[in-house]
């Protein structure tokens, strides 16, 4: 086995079912954001709202490229094989709170599923959750090791931080393709720290 694939089998986030998790283990303020089964982006843009911040999707990188090999046993697909795989960050105001990277393998790209390669800056939950053809599979959630290419990638200039992300497969036309949702340390502040408007007076 190559050396890279060795590395990434031992440092691979550990995903966890959301089912069997004990809800008590993951940090309360990113509890029902690291939960939520509906739309990240429904749920971020809530966030936004009320702390008076504009949501935006920005589009780090959207090409076909090779997968990690997590991401390969998750999809079924052979280890290093190409896929389209799209990265971004997810905005509150200027600051990147999520960075999520989702891999559609070829064969979900043909048909409805062409669709995934025109996004640009358009949230791809608005596309995933509008279609009623879309099926969800199990959430899964991990704490990165900090080490893991995921996190790695995440995290690039920020400071290094426990990072928890969530990941789920979805279906469409029964072709899948993985979101993996990493929350990055600034999420978590603003999770933290209530709005001005919900903070009590001194
Ligand atoms: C899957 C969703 O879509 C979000 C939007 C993404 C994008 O535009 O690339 C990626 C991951 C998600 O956080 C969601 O809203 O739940």
């Amino acid at each position: 086995m190559p050396i890279q694939h060795l590395h990434q089998l031992v440092l691979q986030a550990r995903w966890q079912p959301a089912s069997h998790l004990l809800r008590a283990t993951l940090p309360p303020a990113q509890r029902p954001a690291l939960l939520e089964r509906g739309s990240l982006t429904a749920l971020l843009r809530g966030e936004c709202a009320r702390r008076g911040l504009h949501f935006s999707v920005r589009v780090l990188s959207e090409r076909v490229a090779r997968t990690l090999t997590e991401e390969d046993s998750a999809l079924g697909l052979r280890r290093g094989q190409r896929a389209w795989v799209r990265e971004v960050h997810l905005l509150g105001g200027d600051t990147p709170w999520v960075f999520a990277r989702t891999v559609v393998p070829l064969r979900t790209l043909r048909g409805h599923g062409r669709a995934l390669t025109r996004l640009g800056e358009r949230p791809l939950g608005a596309m995933l959750f509008a279609d009623p053809g879309v099926r969800r599979g199990e959430l899964h959630i991990a704490r990165l090791d900090l080490r893991c290419p995921l996190a790695r990638r995440a995290l690039g200039c920020h400071a290094p931080r426990t990072l928890w992300g969530r990941r789920s497969a979805f279906f469409i036309a029964d072709r899948p393709l993985l979101v993996c949702e990493i929350f990055l340390p600034a999420l978590a502040d603003a999770l933290d720290a209530k709005p001005a408007h919900e903070r009590e007076a001194p």
